[in-house]
């Protein structure tokens, strides 16, 4: 996959205090990245070095082939950027305001037309001043902004905070679409488990550190935490199964057998539960969560705010 953002060993500081340590990380072509990490973990420096806001104190940022600080200006037409709290002029509508930003990435005003439509703000909506819209209305005003120009890379700070289930689906509808377009998409979240089926890979900093870098498999493959399978014995052979090898199956209260099995005896757990098909009513396999992954990354590195 080819990468359209390099980071190698880059650090940024604020005087003595590190906000990014060293990190190296590489953003492909058509690949939607989860960036996760409490408050204060990097992400937001992370997601400035890449626009060219800041630079970096040490190491080295390239996008698109360039130095987005001192390279072809063009490079940064070809990102879109959701910032975490979108705040636009209130007195203004929302096509001034897509109007206004088109210009400044010199865009003609003609290719915006189906931007509303795409993050589902009526044409209606789309003439009403910003001071009447809520909160999702303005973060979809916001999406339309980052969308501008059709952005080879887009950067997006916590961009479903405070929308609705509705609304979010629709988001990661456009996202998807961006991916299968070949967009690298970049996704900062806490909201980890509307990340997991949506992630091709999970990048988790902590303290300014890259932690923990790889999809959703290979994270597991790493962390080897258990995974719990559940199944419902039929009545005559219960006792056979609970006695059944070396695994440890206790009752829960709705008839269940459960156990939390080793990475390792996963599949001979399998082997044993299913070796009669007919004597399993039911059968659920529960895999360790992006949560589960990332408290068992975050533990024992200590946190800082
Ligand atoms: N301009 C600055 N001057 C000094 N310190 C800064 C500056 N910008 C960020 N920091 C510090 O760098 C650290 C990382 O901040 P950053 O905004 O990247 O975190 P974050 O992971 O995006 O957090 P959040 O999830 O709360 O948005 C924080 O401790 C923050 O206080």
């Amino acid at each position: 996959m080819t990468p359209s953002v390099c980071l190698t060993e880059t650090s940024k500081s604020y005087g003595k205090f590190a906000a990014v340590r060293d990190i190296s990380l590489s953003l492909g072509e058509g690949e939607t990245i989860a960036l996760v990490g409490h408050n204060g973990a990097g992400k937001t420096t992370i997601i400035k070095l890449i626009l060219g806001l800041i630079r970096p104190t040490s190491g080295t940022v390239s996008v698109l082939g360039e130095d987005p600080v001192t390279g072809n200006t063009g490079v940064r037409r070809r990102l879109g950027y959701l910032p975490e709290s979108v705040s636009f002029h209130l007195a203004l509508t929302g096509r001034e305001i897509l109007a206004f930003y088109a210009s400044l990435k010199r865009i003609r005003l003609a290719k915006t037309h189906d931007l509303f439509a795409r993050v589902g703000l009526s044409e209606i909506a789309a003439d009403r001043p910003v001071r009447t819209y809520s909160k999702g209305m303005r973060q979809r005003l916001g999406l339309a902004q980052a969308l501008l120009g059709e952005p080879r890379i887009l950067l997006l700070d916590e961009p479903t905070s405070g929308l609705d289930p509705a609304l979010r689906r629709n988001f990661y509808d456009v996202v998807s679409e961006l991916r299968a377009k070949g967009t690298t998409v970049l996704l900062s979240s806490h909201a980890l488990t509307e990340l997991e089926d949506r992630a091709d890979r999970v990048i988790i900093v902590n303290g300014g550190v890259k932690i923990a870098d790889g999809t959703l498999e290979d994270l597991r493959q790493i962390a080897r935490l258990p995974t719990r399978i559940r199944f419902r014995p039929s009545q005559e052979t219960a006792n056979g199964h609970r006695a059944a090898g070396r695994f440890p199956w206790t009752q829960s209260a709705d008839g269940f057998l459960e156990a939390d099995i080793d990475h390792e005896e996963k599949i001979a757990a399998l082997s044993c539960v299913t070796a009669d098909p007919q004597s399993v009513g039911s059968l659920t396999i529960m895999e360790p969560t992006l949560d589960d992954l990332y408290a068992h990354f975050l533990n024992g590195q200590g946190t800082r705010q």
